[in-house]
């Protein structure tokens, strides 16, 4: 039975993730993302399980960073987790007395317009995870009033719920992932997601066109690209594309070479299933097929056999 480390405590929305991409694992509960992810370098765990992407707020940027600059560990697979947030209070706990509010920022960004509706004058703040900061508003004297949370910890924590469905949107999805030290990657099953960091060698017109056209050029149609900043000053980027296929299609292995050589770094952070299992559309002309008889056709011409 694996041990995965989560953004603890028990009840957050990673707990939920969790139970559902691997519901016989031993769960490790993390004081935030870099803990988890720091449990599943050192061995301390089998691997963890991290927010990565909201489908409203966009990327879990701590989460990207620490996969883009720390320890190496590979995504081996993903989840889609429909989100709904309740403000959670400590019994008898009155609009008036709500002063003080925390949770996790992505959840406080999702629920502003009900804030501001509701409790303008409150003050609202940052806490490292949704179940956490429930489990600080029931602590014997916190300084904390109400917790943005999932529902499930208003009965962990002994809470009650003040306000259920407070999203700004009610069909809000949050990704995901499941992260691995090194090692074998999951088969192909036509229905993958291939996830790198890429360092640009320098900054030129084009650069990144450039590295797009490595993807184009070969029908590989990316599903997401993020651009984050290296901390070298402002305009100093570096980036992350999550493209459709598999390490192993020959289309999506040319196009990580191409980039290869095109950019100073290449992380490869992993190919693993999506969690839609929406298969891959091969375009004419980019399948293994093709690859394979287009270098026999080279390789012939090369040994003049044409
Ligand atoms: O704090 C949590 O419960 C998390 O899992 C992180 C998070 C916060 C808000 C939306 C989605 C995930």
């Amino acid at each position: 039975m694996p041990k995965l480390a989560y953004l603890g405590p028990q009840g957050t929305f990673c707990e939920a993730a969790l139970r559902r991409l691997a519901p016989d694992a031993e769960r490790l509960p993390a004081a935030n993302v870099g803990a988890a992810l720091h449990a599943a370098r050192t061995g301390e765990a089998d691997g963890a399980v991290v927010p990565l992407e909201n489908s409203v707020e966009g990327a879990i940027t701590q989460t990207l960073d620490e996969l883009a600059w720390g320890g190496p560990l590979l995504i081996t697979g993903e989840l889609l987790l429909p989100v709904e947030f309740s403000l959670l209070v400590r019994p008898g706990t009155e609009l008036p007395q709500i002063k003080r509010i925390i949770s996790h920022p992505a959840a406080i960004t999702q629920c502003r317009g009900y804030l501001e509706r509701e409790m303008p004058d409150a003050l609202v703040m940052a806490w490292p995870s949704t179940a956490g900061a429930a489990q600080e508003v029931a602590a014997p004297g916190s300084p904390y009033d109400a917790a943005i949370s999932p529902a499930i910890a208003a009965e962990y924590y002994g809470l009650d719920e003040f306000a259920s469905g407070i999203g700004d949107r009610s069909d809000t999805v949050t990704r995901f992932v499941r992260v691995s030290p090194p090692g074998p990657l999951p088969e192909p099953t036509g229905a993958d997601r291939t996830s790198l960091v890429a360092f640009l060698r320098d900054d030129h017109p084009g650069a990144l066109l450039e590295m797009l056209s490595e993807f184009s050029v070969r029908g590989v149609n990316l599903t997401r690209i993020e651009s984050r900043p290296t901390g070298d000053g402002i305009g100093r980027y570096f980036f992350h594309f999550d493209c459709e296929g598999h390490v192993a299609d020959a289309r999506v292995g040319e196009a990580i070479s191409g980039l290869r050589r095109l950019c100073a770094d290449l992380r490869f952070l992993g190919s693993y299933p999506r969690a839609d299992r929406v298969a891959t559309q091969i375009r004419a002309g980019t399948a293994d097929d093709d690859f394979t008889e287009a270098a026999g056709w080279l390789e012939r011409i090369r040994n003049g056999q044409a």
